[in-house]
């Protein structure tokens, strides 16, 4: 049915509006300060009135479909009771049928009617009800990823010794597939190497962290652990064995010794406090009056980015991960932080396959290997003399360009 279709589309538009007005709320408190310190008050609350607007509007047009189609049938329905009533009185003036007999049909007719009556609004609620789960229906139909929900189950049934391997790896994130972000990359990382990927910004030097996590696959091409593709494996056996020391580190409302075993959640406080103070961090932690008990997060202390990079670093540090992917901190920290989180680091990275992506060339030096991406292509790699020594390379070009800002 016509009408039956269109109002559920509109009761599934009117859902999707309200979620985006929502996530307009969502954003614009979490990220309040900013909204104050561009004082950009009013282009929010204008944001939000214009979607929900938007939201009456469709809700309107809803109703309004929904009271053509009621009074349709409302029409039908009394034109018919008046074609009954009609009809019986001249078949009571022809003396066909006698005026009880049509009375009581009419009474019947009217119950039935009434009864009758009532269906379209249940069908256009249904129809209603219909549109707005489509999208929960939708979510519920999702395949989910194969992870087993038995708490702490960080135990590893194949383990990896670190070698890794992109054979011709493409990739299009699915929700662009019409753009290919890696365009066939292959490398090799020999268990216990330094592998730094340097590149400019967008040319897809995350994607490649998440497509070892697994967090997506690629359309052609394999990723290989130990020389054997990861589908060999379970996904929570490569995530057990991969730690990531992301850019922006996320702390967890809570203490601080939650969040260090947040890397092994069966770890000893003995071992959680040997991991801190390998990450160079059990100093300011034991400075704080409540120690390790201290609250971080949203409620909490708030700890500087340095800080926050060494907590991540101990976490990363308990899980004993075989390889290790480093995002490195963009923001720059002050000299004596810097010197903290970068022995922490080399801790870190000691003893197992280490993908450092490096947007401080300095940082990288002592590397293995470094890759230069490209727009997703490899277009230069070998260790830094071999890449310096490229008068032409982008590697060299970029180690000038930071060596002049520094300078500067
Ligand atoms: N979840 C996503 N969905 C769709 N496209 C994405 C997604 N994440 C990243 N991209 C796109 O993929 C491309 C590569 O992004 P990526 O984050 O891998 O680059 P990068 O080299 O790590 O950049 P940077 O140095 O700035 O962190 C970019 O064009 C980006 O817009």
């Amino acid at each position: 049915m016509i009408f039956g279709r269109f109002i559920r589309k509109l009761s599934r538009q009117a859902q999707d509006k309200l979620g985006e007005s929502n996530t307009i709320v969502e954003e614009t408190l979490q990220g309040i300060a900013n909204v104050k310190a561009f004082v950009n008050e009013a282009y929010e609350a204008n944001r939000y009135n214009k979607i929900l607007r938007n939201v009456v509007d469709i809700a309107v047009k809803g109703a309004k479909f929904r009271g053509i189609f009621a009074s349709f049938i409302v029409f039908f329905l009394f034109g018919t009771f008046v074609g009954v009533i009609w009809y019986g009185s001249v078949l009571v003036h022809n003396h066909e049928l006698d005026f009880g007999e049509l009375t009581k049909f009419i009474f019947y007719s009217i119950f039935a009617g009434a009864a009758m009556g009532s269906f379209p609004d249940l069908y256009a609620n249904l129809q209603k009800a219909v549109g707005a789960s489509e999208r929960v229906l939708e979510i519920l139909a999702e395949k989910g990823e194969d992870i087993s929900m038995i708490e702490n189950n960080n135990q590893v049934d194949q383990p990896i010794k670190g070698d890794l391997t992109f054979d011709n790896v493409v990739f299009a994130y699915p929700s662009r597939p019409e753009l290919t972000i890696l365009k066939g990359i292959s490398f090799d990382a020999a268990a216990g190497q330094k592998v730094a990927i340097v590149g400019p910004s967008g040319s897809g030097k995350s994607t490649m962290a998440s497509l070892i996590l697994q967090f997506y696959h690629p359309q052609n091409g394999s990723i290989l652990f130990d020389g054997r593709t990861a589908d060999e494996y379970s996904i929570t056996d490569i995530r057990n064995q991969v730690a990531i020391v992301p850019q922006d580190v996320l702390l967890f409302g809570g203490s601080i010794l939650e969040n260090i075993a947040y890397g092994r959640l069966n770890a000893s406080k003995e071992d959680i406090i040997q991991a801190a103070k390998r990450a160079n961090a059990h100093q300011f932690i034991t400075s704080f009056p409540e120690g390790y008990e201290t609250i971080v997060g949203e409620r909490g202390v708030k700890l500087s980015g340095g800080q926050r990079q060494r907590i991540a670093i101990a976490r990363a540090l308990l899980k004993n991960p075989s390889i290790l992917i480093l995002d490195e901190a963009t923001s720059s920290l002050d000299s004596e932080s810097e010197r903290l989180v970068q022995e922490a680091l080399e801790e870190l990275m000691k003893d197992r396959t280490s993908i450092i992506i490096a947007h401080r060339l300095s940082t990288i030096r002592e590397a293995d290997k470094i890759i230069v991406l490209e727009k997703g292509e490899i277009i230069e790699s070998g260790n830094h003399a071999e890449l310096i020594g490229n008068e032409q390379g982008l590697y060299r070009y970029l180690s000038q360009l930071q060596f002049e800002t520094q300078a500067g």
